[in-house]
């Protein structure tokens, strides 16, 4: 197959930014995503439905020159502080349509995260009760549990019990890196989805570590072992509508990446579709890549699918060595490299 037209995709788990970064960000993701989950995780971070509401005033402003847009769906950032109140407020507000849940401590800007889940169990409830769906970073911080072991130790000591104990809650667990977390999703009650990632879906730990140590690739969850990537391969393109396409393209600058305590983090934006045709063409399974780009998404958060297509064509598409990220830079995936799809 040479060309393969689906119906415009989405992305369900990105991180824009703000201020001069949202220029590089927005243009990226309006080439060809229709709408995009927008992470709250600024500093500071997006609390309440007013502060969502002017983060979504910024992206339309930064939008003002594009071609086309694309529709920024907002999101809250939990904290130990949130009011049953404020989720009432996000639930009807149409910009809102989740609530993103990082542990204290556990990636980039979580500091102000939860500390103490049970505690926001009234919380929970009113987010049931709403019908606002819950985005899960899955990760425990605990010091003496091991990063490599952290995604699989959240199931069952947070997700496990808030799934069971809010039968009507949607959740999202994002970014999946284990094959714990995706037979905790295919497994699970209706209303439990999961976004994979193109850089956990081309990359292992290996690639990561082995021959030097690769900093572009440092993100969380950290990259597993290669059995891991071969369960999130075979989910991602095995059709199940539970899993669905959230890049976590997450920039940062090459300095920052390129440091003795780099931060976490990959750039996937400038290329991203063409990452996941990759994939599910390695995979045999490139016809499968509308309904996890395209069509799971939109049923998971009860929205319309996107009414035009696009296009991708297989043909060499070259990424540039490094993309303006206001006054800095930052290093794409796959940055000097060619890849072997692109979007006409
Ligand atoms: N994934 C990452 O490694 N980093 C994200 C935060 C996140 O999604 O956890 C970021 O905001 O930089
Ligand atoms: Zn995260
Ligand atoms: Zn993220």
């Amino acid at each position: 197959m040479t060309t393969l037209t689906l119906r415009r995709p989405d992305d369900w788990h990105v991180h824009l930014r703000d201020g001069d970064d949202l220029p590089r960000t927005c243009k990226d993701m309006a080439r060809y995503m229709g709408r995009a989950i927008v992470m709250p995780n600024l500093t500071p971070p997006v609390t309440t439905v007013a502060l969502a509401e002017a983060y979504h005033a910024r992206i339309q402003a930064a939008m003002a020159g594009l071609p086309r847009r694309f529709e920024p769906l907002m999101t809250l950032y939990l904290t130990d502080g949130t009011s049953s109140d404020e989720i009432r407020r996000a639930a009807a507000s149409p910009v809102v349509h989740g609530v993103k849940l990082y542990p204290a401590g556990a990636t980039t800007n979580s500091e102000a995260g939860v500390a103490a889940l049970d505690a926001l169990y009234p919380v929970l409830e009113a987010m049931e009760a709403a019908d606002l769906p819950l985005l899960v970073h899955g990760e425990v911080t605990d010091a003496d549990i091991d990063i490599f072991d952290r995604e699989r130790v959240f199931i069952d000591r947070h997700l496990a019990p808030i799934v069971e104990r809010f039968p009507g809650l949607r959740v999202v667990l994002e970014h999946i890196t284990t094959a714990d977390s995706v037979a905790f999703v295919s497994e699970a009650r209706e209303g439990v989805a999961a976004t994979i990632t193109a850089h956990h879906l081309l990359l292992n730990r290996n690639d990561m570590l082995v021959g030097g140590i690769r900093p572009h690739y440092y993100c969380l969850p950290i990259l597993k072992r290669a059995r891991h990537q071969e369960a999130l391969r075979a989910a991602a393109s095995s059709g199940n509508p539970r899993f669905f396409l959230g890049t976590d393209s997450a920039p940062h600058t090459r300095t920052a990446k390129e440091s003795p305590c780099g931060c976490a983090g990959v750039y996937t934006a400038h290329a991203s579709l063409e990452l996941y045709a990759e994939v599910f063409d390695s995979l045999g399974a490139i016809e499968r890549l509308e309904g996890f780009a395209s069509l799971h998404g939109p049923a998971f958060y009860r929205l319309p699918v996107n009414d035009d297509t696009i296009t991708l064509t297989r043909g060499e598409l070259a990424v540039p060595p490094s993309l303006a990220l206001g006054d800095d830079e930052l290093i794409p995936l796959r940055a000097g490299e060619t890849l072997s799809w692109q979007v006409a």
